[in-house]
């Protein structure tokens, strides 16, 4: 079945203007179908009846996200070839992250030309527009054109420096409650980046404040499970993963097109368990991850692995459990959860702060958790809440 979107003026709706966007909608579901009502500036409402909501915006965001892996995967391999890598020089690293921020928004506002949204993302273009940035600049914008005539198509666009660096900007949305957002951490996992290991482009969508889509491409993740006890069935590497609301998460080969539906593990007994948590010990406290497996009796070492790739791998059933504990005073943004959340829902699993409350992606930049992140499937949840409070309570008698 095809999407079916018809779009008409509906001037009986009266809606109210709001300062940020211009996105008013409501919503009527019925019999499967949703309808909607949206504005542009001071256009009048236009109504959206689509039987298949997000499909195209799913299209899109598939797209975005690997060609953004293609452009990521060509510099990391680069810049492990080269020495700049033992450097610690971080300049290729920034030219991935803007590259992929400037495609995706790019290709974003190409194929939804119609449809009114932001973008809630980690780069801005401050740097690039000083004399110290023109070198950065230029070589970011090759990095795009290159991967954009990469597409296959005989008429693709070619970007400007400044075609860059306003596609760059156009993720300074600060999100929020109201209308569409999409929400980008472009390169996630810098330091596994740099390191040659696990990264991830994450793309997720916020309509009035809720996640309903997710695109995970994972360009180092190998396709086989990967997970304390299994052993790799295959040397592939590259994952796609994605999600929309209420249509389960599917996995495919990044450039490939097979999809495969995915579950999280069905494991209820918490001893058969293996849990994911920050290879970086600086992002996430490896003993408090350590105080919750040992209290649920988890056997096996934790598997510790960069970015949202991890939320991926949780979605397929490699893991049961990812812990994220991140040290006092850092505030998790919505880039580093949005995407991953709904790959891990919408194959099963649960995504809560440490005390259980949900993840609420409407109130801005930022995610007010109380003191860390946990995902597991529905069985193991309970038990797992029960051990992360009495690890955090004996954390804090012991300060
Ligand atoms: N001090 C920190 N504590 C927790 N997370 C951090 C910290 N610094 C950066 N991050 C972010 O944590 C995420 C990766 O976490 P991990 O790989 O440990 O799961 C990334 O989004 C990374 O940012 P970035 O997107 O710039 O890499
Ligand atoms: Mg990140």
């Amino acid at each position: 079945m095809g999407t079916a979107t018809f779009w008409w003026r509906a001037r009986s709706i009266s809606v109210g203007v709001g300062s940020d966007w211009r996105l008013y909608e409501a919503r009527i579901q019925k019999r499967g179908i949703v309808v909607s009502t949206r504005r542009r500036s001071s256009s009048l409402p236009t109504l959206i009846v689509s039987s298949m909501p997000y499909e195209k915006e799913l299209a899109a965001a598939k797209k975005a996200a690997t060609l953004a892996a293609r452009l990521c995967q060509k510099v990391q391999k680069a810049l492990l070839q080269s020495d700049v890598h033992s450097k610690s020089d971080k300049s290729p690293v920034t030219v991935a992250d803007y590259g992929s921020q400037a495609l995706i928004s790019f290709i974003l506002e190409r194929e939804l030309p119609s449809e009114p949204f932001s973008i809630v993302a980690e780069e801005d273009s401050g740097d690039l527009r000083k004399e110290s940035g023109q070198d950065t600049l230029k070589r970011i914008t090759e990095l795009v054109n290159d991967t954009l005539a990469s597409e296959g198509s005989n008429s693709f666009s070619i970007l400007t420096t400044d075609d860059v660096l306003t596609a760059i900007d156009n993720g300074k949305s600060e999100g929020g409650s109201v209308g569409l957002h999409w929400v980008l951490d472009p390169i996630d996992g810098t330091k596994g980046f740099v390191r040659g290991d696990q990264y991830a482009i994450a793309l997720g969508l916020l309509h009035e404040g809720k996640v309903v889509l997710g695109v995970l491409a994972c360009p180092n993740l190998p396709l086989a499970s990967i997970g304390s006890n299994q052993q790799h069935s295959s040397n592939e590497v590259g994952c796609l993963f994605f999600a929309k609301v209420g249509d389960g998460t599917y996995m495919q080969a990044l450039g490939g097109s097979t999809q495969t539906r995915v579950h999280v593990c069905d494991i209820d007994n918490p001893e058969e368990a293996s849990f994911f948590e920050s290879f970086e010990a600086a992002h996430s406290s490896h003993d408090l991850s350590s105080s919750i497996a040992e209290k649920l009796g988890v056997k096996a070492p934790p598997v510790r692995i960069d970015s949202q790739a991890k939320y991926g791998a949780l979605s397929r059933g490699d893991g049961a459990i990812y812990l994220r504990f991140p040290h006092k005073g850092y505030r998790e943004k919505i880039w580093d959860h949005a995407a991953g959340s709904i790959v891990v829902t919408e194959a099963g699993g649960i995504v809560t702060d440490a005390a259980g409350n949900p993840l609420d992606f409407s109130k801005g930049k930022f995610l007010d958790v109380v003191s860390g992140i946990i995902v597991t499937n529905q069985k193991l949840m309970p038990s797992l809440l029960r051990a992360v409070k009495e690890a955090l309570n004996e954390k804090a008698s012991s300060l």
